[in-house]
């Protein structure tokens, strides 16, 4: 494996003015990182990029990270033409959509478990508490019942991802009006940061909320796997409980809690991407990036920090995705709100907020961790 060294300030700098291509630089257009700049790279070699004029003609392959050309692919492929002229490659647009879907499942698949848990304590109150909720689903369903509901963010992690890091990028680009690598040099205001964030929140709602209402529902459901005798489960899984609930609710029904998830994305990803940025730039010295220990750590408090504020609204985005028609107990947000106040005390806007955290700092270290060091070992 690649030893993974801190991001080097200022390298590739010269590459434009060669006029050659260099896959791996940049913020890689779409799905550009907020938090790279310019190194983070796996080895230590310093030139994997072309460095042939525009037009020279001459064959191209990729090096591989020991500086030898283990790839024999054309570092600037047919539809990276066009970038020739004015700037150096930016990195493939399908790296970058691997990469984002990597990343999202490895953590994902970390962190789902907590939030079969956390899903749970929020919606159902036959839970004493984490332990309890643990164990009973334990001694009840087996490990597989932290699983359930699993595939279907899998596949959507790709989508949310790349939409979410997507428009995130292209936001900043549109505020700052400066291009990647005048971004390295001239960082974006936390302000820009912060706007972006929240329009990247925004999209990809959207994309997330069928995904989301699947998975919160199927994670509801405490029948045990496959006994015989037992009555079956009533969504017998994503594709059938995304069927049923078209069936049942109309289409619009896959949409249920969009409201509540716009409330609850929009201004926390915004604050998820100015704690990253924040904590990379305060442990990093001027004109040097961030080390791989930083980026772990700042994702790991990004998503903390993020997923605190947003709590109180997962709560009650949860809860009006359990509602179905036939038990529409919620006129809205507000009304949701009010009742479970009414209810259950103050106290149920903090419901899973433990699990939450615990959930959040591997799940977002290894998420960013991991989307940079992709996007730079395929660069
Ligand atoms: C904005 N909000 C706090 C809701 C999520 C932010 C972190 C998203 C990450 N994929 C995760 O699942 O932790």
């Amino acid at each position: 494996m690649p030893q993974l060294v801190p991001w080097e300030g200022g390298l590739d700098k010269t590459r434009p003015s060669e006029g050659g291509c260099d896959s791996r630089q940049g913020g890689g257009g779409a799905a550009h990182h907020p938090g790279r700049r310019q190194g983070f790279r796996p080895g230590s070699h310093s030139s994997r990029g072309c460095s042939h004029p525009v037009g020279s003609g001459v064959p191209q392959g990729r090096r591989d990270r020991t500086g030898g050309h283990a790839l024999s692919l054309p570092a600037c492929p047919g539809w990276a033409a066009a970038c020739h002229r004015f700037r150096p490659c930016q990195t493939m647009p399908v790296e970058e959509f691997v990469a984002g879907w990597i990343s999202g499942a490895l953590g994902l698949v970390l962190g789902h478990p907590f939030d079969t848990v956390k899903v749970r304590l929020q919606t159902q109150t036959t839970y004493r508490g984490i332990i309890d909720c643990m164990v009973k689903t334990y001694r009840h369903e087996s490990l597989l019942g932290f699983f359930k509901g699993m595939s279907f963010p899998i596949a959507s992690i790709a989508v949310v991802n790349s939409v979410l890091f997507g428009v995130y990028s292209n936001t900043l680009l549109a505020l700052t009006a400066t291009s990647h690598q005048e971004r390295w040099a001239q960082p974006p205001s936390y302000t820009q940061v912060f706007i972006a964030g929240c329009t990247g929140g925004f999209v990809q709602v959207y994309c997330l909320a069928p995904f989301d209402l699947i998975k919160v529902r199927l994670q509801n459901q405490t029948e045990p796997r496959a006994r015989p005798g037992s009555p079956p489960p009533r969504y017998r899984g994503p594709v059938h409980c995304a069927a049923s609930i078209c069936q049942e609710e109309g289409p619009r029904g896959l949409f249920r809690g969009a409201w509540a998830l716009t409330l609850r994305d929009t201004p926390t990803l915004g604050i998820y991407f100015v704690t990253y940025e924040w904590l990379c730039r305060q442990s990093t010295p001027d004109g040097q990036n961030p080390s791989s220990a930083t980026v772990l750590v700042a994702g790991g408090f990004a998503g903390i920090t993020s997923w605190a504020v947003a709590t109180p609204l997962d709560v009650i985005k949860s809860r009006m995705q359990m509602a179905g028609p036939k038990h529409r107990v919620y006129r809205g947000v507000l009304d949701c709100m009010a009742r479970s106040a009414q209810q259950e005390g103050l106290g149920v806007f903090f419901r899973g907020l433990t699990i939450n955290s615990a959930r959040a700092f591997p799940v977002n270290a290894v998420t960013f961790l991991s989307y940079e060091y992709l996007l730079r070992w395929w660069g």
